[in-house]
């Protein structure tokens, strides 16, 4: 099978767009991190917010189809993850990012690599940088482990392990009510369900403490590339998502719910049914590091993706693209992706 990883292979990025900032050593917010002041958000207490649904109710599969539909983005909650583990990966995360940089360093995503520490991979489409350092695992983060702490690797890896085995279930269950909501064969649901199984990826997401955080931004505004994204978020706030005829929507953390984001590959799937939602993390009065995981559920490279279930009026609105070709597409065009396979 063509993993993820090799799609990622043939882009490499110039270092200055991997190689975060020494963030401990600068005391205040250099130009090169200055963003133009965000738009408001629409805060909690407008009351609203993206849907919450609860995986046990017997309706989940038709509320997560309308918060797909209506939104881009829901948050679950009973999905049988026990809380302690979320506390275990974010302390590992938290071990990794503590690490003096030079340490960090040692586990830098290579140039033509997928894996390891670095800066996000859109960096390059934008003029400044963000307040934000990133680690990506895809299966086993055993070689970077062993160059970050040489002799105390293991804990690491197998945290790492067994949450991405858990959150492997949950993408799949999640994806099997989503792709029935779309009223696809069964047929269908499971190749396209157990075609996900190796392509997943973990991002563990750290915005450190900030000298200004009303004038620097944690991560610009972007779609995943995922079929879905399942996101746990640390007490923090700061994750927005966009809503069209709103603007921008905070996602406050709540205890032990994921949010659940719409990628672009499910939106090409569900040909536009399903929008891909606009997301962003930004500063505004942070007063201390987040922390964030996110799971990206996502499909082989060699996976021709078009979209399905189309009526008999219907026609589809993107031609058939292979998994890599899109990662290539988005690369070089990031938000213009999805309209550059318009048909
Ligand atoms: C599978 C992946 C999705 C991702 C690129 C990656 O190879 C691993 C990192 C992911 C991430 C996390 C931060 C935002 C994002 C746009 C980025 O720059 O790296 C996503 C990528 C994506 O969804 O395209
Ligand atoms: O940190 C967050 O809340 C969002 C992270 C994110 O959007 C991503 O990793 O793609
Ligand atoms: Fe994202």
């Amino acid at each position: 099978m063509s993993t993820l990883s090799e799609a990622y292979r043939d882009l490499p990025h110039h270092p200055r767009h991997v190689i975060p900032l020494d963030f401990d050593s600068v005391r205040t917010l250099p130009d090169s991190h200055v963003w133009p002041p965000t738009s408001h958000a629409f805060e909690s207490e407008d009351r609203l917010s993206i849907p919450t649904v609860d995986l046990t109710d017997p309706d989940a599969g038709k509320l997560i189809g309308h918060a797909c539909e209506a939104w881009g983005a829901f948050q679950v909650t009973n999905h049988d993850i026990p809380l302690d583990l979320f506390h275990e990966v974010e302390s590992e995360a938290r071990r990794l990012f503590s690490l003096p940089t030079g340490q960090k360093l040692k586990a830098l995503r290579s140039p033509g690599g997928a894996t390891g520490y670095g800066l996000a991979r859109i960096s390059p489409f934008f003029n400044k940088y963000m307040w934000h350092e990133g680690f990506t695992i895809m299966g086993s983060s055993i070689d970077h482990a062993r160059d970050l702490w040489p002799n105390d690797y293991q804990r690491f890896c197998d945290v790492m392990e067994d949450y991405q085995k858990k959150l492997k279930e949950l993408a799949r269950t999640l994806m099997h009510l989503v792709l029935k909501s779309l009223d696809i064969s069964e047929e269908e649901i499971s190749r396209v369900v157990s075609a996900g199984g190796d392509s997943t990826a973990l991002q563990l997401n750290s915005y450190p403490l900030c000298p200004d955080p009303n004038r620097a931004m944690g991560l610009a505004p972007h779609t995943d590339t995922s079929l879905v994204t399942i996101l746990h978020q640390s007490t923090v706030n700061g994750l927005q998502i966009f809503k069209e005829g709103v603007g921008w929507v905070l996602v406050s953390p709540t205890n032990g719910s994921l949010v659940v984001n719409v990628g672009d590959l499910l939106h090409i799937l569900s040909n536009a049914k399903f929008p891909s939602v606009l997301h962003r993390v930004v500063m505004k009065d942070q007063n201390q590091q987040r922390l964030s995981l996110a799971y990206f559920y996502c499909l082989p490279s060699d996976f021709h993706i078009s979209p399905l279930a189309l009526s008999s009026t219907q026609m589809p609105l993107y031609r058939s693209v292979s998994v890599r070709d899109y990662i290539g597409i988005k690369a070089k065009n990031l938000e213009k992706a999805l309209s550059l396979i318009r048909i």
